[in-house]
């Protein structure tokens, strides 16, 4: 098939943090965007945005069966699975939708190619880059690396008989299943045992290792784990070998133990890869790291000139507000030019990730053994959201809040919170990592309200023992 053949300035693959570059700074460039799948990228259509909007409706279930506890009487009578899925997807199409219709019909200096896209190496005669789509070829000066990441499937699951999920499925299933088992332990494995689990699916976690979250704080890990083996069916240190149907459609699975799980779905949660190696990279001199990330420089600059990449396709955070840092860096560089000497960086040094699961769980900074490996004194402090007013407002009995120091220094070196609104709770101890203050300054150089929920983190900073 003949391909139709266009010049670019500039090239972006990928619709995700890539679709935000093009601004008033870039009205006078020709651009192409790639993008195969829906416009917008993950976060908004299967990521962060939907999953965060079943997670509040899985608050709503949750507080309605705990209003016991606070001398309420309400009984959660069911949930509407459909009303659910249709209030957060009659939200996220249009906005997906809208910003599609955007950049088609709105921006006369870009071009949408919704394709695969793959590079073939550069062009003989004018040294662009060659970009292929089915039916387009593309020479670009300049190009953008925004391509994302897929999920993993395990090969025994990928080979197995059953139908199996993904998190890009599994929030329009047609209906809520009865059983749901999850293979995975990590961030989308909690979340979504949390909201199945609540809007009254009975959640089975399928773990490879010996916890939950094991990449946080083991005090975390630890006590997540409990609490979820509490309210969920939770097989640690196993793997799924075999999967099969059975005649009424239950997906039967085989484990490494030699014993058989039944379920009415089955959603796979083991990890995310860049998807670089759906590039043809290799043509034109990138290559990737041992974990399939597209290496780059601190200004987000490839192997190859003029290839910029950023996101879940090269970083080492697979997070939104990261990929969307460091789309505003490779944005700033792409004005200043490739060889320009006052280039932007990424800054990776305080990562901040939440955990929107139940309780919610927030992270910055290093782990105690993370800080005791490098070599730190440490000082440590746990405060318990119940020995504080909010938590007694909210007969809170899990949460807390633990804070690892310098004990030269008096900095914070990390801030581990699990229990309500942790996300919110530890804004303070990021911005204190970022602008250098000690945990002594952060504690007393500031009004905290009272009795608001982070003074339990005020009472961890003053809680820290120095000598
Ligand atoms: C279920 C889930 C929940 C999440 N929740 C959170 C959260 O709460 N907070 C948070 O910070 N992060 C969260 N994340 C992570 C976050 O979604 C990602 O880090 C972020 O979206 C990455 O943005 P990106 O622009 O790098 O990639 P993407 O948004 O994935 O964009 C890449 C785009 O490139 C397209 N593409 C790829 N290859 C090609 C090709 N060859 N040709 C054409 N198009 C191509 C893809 O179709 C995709 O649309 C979540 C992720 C998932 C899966
Ligand atoms: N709230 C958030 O910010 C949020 C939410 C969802 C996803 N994300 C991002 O997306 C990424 C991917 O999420 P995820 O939960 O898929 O990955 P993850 O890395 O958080 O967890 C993967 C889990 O799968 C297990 N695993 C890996 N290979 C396995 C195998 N072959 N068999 C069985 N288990 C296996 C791991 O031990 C781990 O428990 C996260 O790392 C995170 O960066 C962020």
């Amino acid at each position: 098939m003949s391909r139709t053949t266009h010049q670019v300035d500039l090239a972006i693959i990928g619709s995700g943090s890539g679709n935000s570059i093009p601004d008033e700074r870039f009205d006078d460039r020709s651009i192409a965007i790639f993008e195969e799948s829906t416009y917008g990228g993950t976060c908004l259509n299967v990521g962060c945005i939907p999953t965060k909007m079943f997670v509040y409706a899985a608050e709503v279930a949750e507080k309605v069966s705990e209003a016991g506890r606070y001398g309420v009487d309400a009984t959660l009578n069911g949930v509407d699975w459909p009303a659910i899925v249709g209030r957060v997807f009659g939200r996220i199409d249009p906005i997906s939708a809208g910003g599609r219709e955007y950049r088609v019909d709105r921006c006369p200096n870009i071009t949408v190619f919704e394709s695969h896209v793959e590079f073939d190496g550069r062009d003989a005669a004018t040294g662009r880059y060659r970009l292929v789509t089915a039916d387009a070829e593309v020479l670009a000066i300049e190009v953008v690396l925004a391509a994302g990441s897929r999920s993993i499937i395990p090969p025994d699951i990928a080979s197995g008989a059953a139908p199996f999920h993904t998190s890009d499925d599994v929030m329009r299933l047609p209906e809520l299943p009865a059983r749901i088992t999850i293979v995975g332990g990590g961030y989308i494995a909690a979340e979504f045992a949390h909201v199945f689990g609540s809007l009254g699916s009975e959640v089975t976690l399928v773990v490879r290792g010996p916890a939950l979250l094991r990449h946080h704080d083991e005090e975390v890990s630890r006590r997540f784990t409990e609490l979820a083996r509490k309210k969920w069916n939770v097989r640690l240190d196993t793997e799924v070998t075999a999967t099969s149907t059975l005649a009424d459609g239950t997906v039967r699975l085989g484990l490494d133990d030699g014993t058989t799980l039944d379920t009415d779905a089955l959603l796979v949660a083991t990890g995310r890869k860049p998807n670089g190696d759906r590039l043809n990279l290799g043509s034109v001199g990138i290559h990737l790291d041992e974990h399939g990330a597209v290496t780059c420089d601190v200004h987000g600059r490839t192997q190859a000139e003029r290839i910029w990449t950023l996101g879940d396709v090269s970083s080492p955070y697979q997070l939104k507000h990261v990929a969307n840092h460091e789309q505003r860096v490779v944005q700033a560089n792409l004005v200043k030019g490739w060889d320009a000497d006052d280039l932007e960086s990424f800054d990776h040094r305080y990562v901040p990730s939440a955990v929107f699961t139940h309780p919610q769980i927030a992270t910055v900074g290093l782990t105690e053994a993370q800080a005791r490996d490098a070599g730190t004194r440490v000082t440590v402090k746990v405060q318990e959201y119940g020995d504080v007013a909010y938590g007694w407002a909210m007969e809170d009995t899990t949460g807390f809040c633990k804070i690892v120091a310098d004990a030269d220094t008096g900095l914070i070196v990390g801030a581990h919170i699990m229990g309500p609104q942790a996300p919110t709770v530890i804004q303070p101890v990021i911005q204190a990592l970022s602008f250098g203050q000690t945990a002594r300054e952060v504690a007393r150089g500031q009004y905290w309200i009272h009795p608001g929920m982070p003074e339990v983190l005020e009472n961890a900073l003053l809680g820290l023992e120095f000598d």
